[in-house]
């Protein structure tokens, strides 16, 4: 729950404000309208030029607010700002309410049973209006018709006589029930905009989580490639697009020679220390869009290599090879013909027309089976 009275959230503020800022345009036609109606009314009895200058004012403040609002909508991304225009908006607000207090006042003057109804009514009328135009925002409400009502109420008292009493009393329970329906509205309003501002804070969270959730369902713990499980789902989704678009995708095994005898020699600890480093090769060497180095399983990993030929995944192996050379991770005890680093062996084939995950592995692991075979430290292609 939001508790009552809460500061709003820079999302909740600028809510508001777009809530009362749309009547920009529409108020700028009314008040106007408004004023020219009045002075119509009461030309026969109005100095003209006073009823001018005031209409001018009216004129002059609802082109201002458009002005205020145009520039809102420009630089309203702009959080810090944000405080500024409701700030403007109020003032906007205590203005055009004082103009038309001041009118009403003008108006009493006259001192005529039939005027003092017609101010009585306006006061509500105009009142009303704000009441559901600026419902979002209790500030703008009070700062308007505050100055609406109290220069008319003080003018109808003033004058004296029963019925100008009759409609301050009018007046004055028009508005005690107007401030006490509108804001429980202008409350729930409020929370309501609070309550969706935390509510997509929440989703944010909650879809962050759930990337990084996802993220780390698809990563080895270890090595922070990609686990088993999420490469058999790319190389699912890659052979299904090779095939699609009739392109190629390679499939390249690796396994890290003789690392039983790494284990033994260095312990488990530094074993895993080794694999690390493998990875992290592995990883340099599979940035393009698409390809994927995962660990396969143990000391084995896998790349998937999209548009590439066998020959071309064969290239690349060997480039990580020779940055494997540069590297030259220690490893006495290798079973690898005159080598004391950290040597791999590879698998390397494509993908054939009839091939499934399981047979385009299958080739691929026979590669490997082969490189062991064939004395480690080497890439073999079928
Ligand atoms: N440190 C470490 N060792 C692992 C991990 N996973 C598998 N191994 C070890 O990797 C070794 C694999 O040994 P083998 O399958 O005999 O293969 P190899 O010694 O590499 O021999 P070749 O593959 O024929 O060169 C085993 O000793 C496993 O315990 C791991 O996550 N961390």
């Amino acid at each position: 729950m939001v508790a009552k009275g809460s500061a709003d959230s820079s999302s909740a503020l600028r809510k508001r404000l777009d809530s009362i800022f749309s009547h920009s345009y529409t108020l700028a036609v009314a008040d106007p309208f408004a004023a020219i109606l009045i002075l119509y009314i009461f030309r026969s009895s109005l100095d003209l030029i006073a009823g001018g200058i005031w209409l001018a004012l009216i004129v002059a403040l609802s082109i201002a607010r458009v002005r205020l609002f145009k520039v809102y909508k420009r630089v309203a991304k702009r959080t810090s700002t944000l405080m500024k225009f409701h700030t403007w908006f109020i003032a906007f607000c205590i203005l055009q309410g004082a103009l038309y207090g001041m009118g009403w006042v003008y108006l009493l003057q006259l001192n005529d049973p039939i005027v003092s109804a017609i101010v009585a009514l306006g006061i509500i009328a105009i009142s009303a209006f704000c009441a559901v135009g600026y419902a979002a925002d209790w500030r703008a409400i009070i700062a308007f018709v505050t100055p609406v009502i109290l220069p008319g109420l003080i003018g109808l008292v003033w004058l004296g006589a029963n019925i100008n009493y009759a409609l301050a009393l009018m007046v004055l329970l028009y508005s005690i029930v107007m401030i006490k329906t509108t804001r429980p509205v202008n409350r729930s309003i409020h929370e309501a905009y609070n309550l969706n501002e935390q509510l997509q804070q929440q989703i944010a969270i909650r879809e962050e989580a759930e990337a990084k959730l996802l993220a780390l369902s698809r990563q080895d713990g270890l090595t922070q490639l990609a686990n088993r499980r999420y490469f058999d789902e790319c190389l699912d989704i890659e052979m299904r697009r090779a095939k699609r678009d009739a392109s190629s995708v390679s499939l390249v095994i690796i396994d890290v020679d003789s690392f039983k005898t790494y284990n033994d020699h260095y312990g488990h600890l530094q074993g895993d220390e080794c694999l690390v480093k493998v990875a992290h090769v592995l990883a340099n060497h599979t940035r393009r869009a698409g390809e994927l180095a995962a660990r396969f399983g143990g000391e084995e990993f896998a790349l998937i290599l999209p548009n590439m030929s066998a020959a071309e995944a064969h290239r690349r192996i060997e480039s990580i090879n020779n940055t494997l050379r540069e590297l030259a991770i220690e490893h006495r005890a290798s079973l690898v013909a005159d080598t004391s680093i950290v040597t791999i062996s590879s698998g390397v084939t494509d993908m054939l027309a009839a091939d499934d995950s399981l047979s385009f592995i299958r080739r691929a692991d026979k590669a490997l089976y082969a490189a062991k075979s064939a004395g480690r430290n080497r890439a073999i292609r079928v």
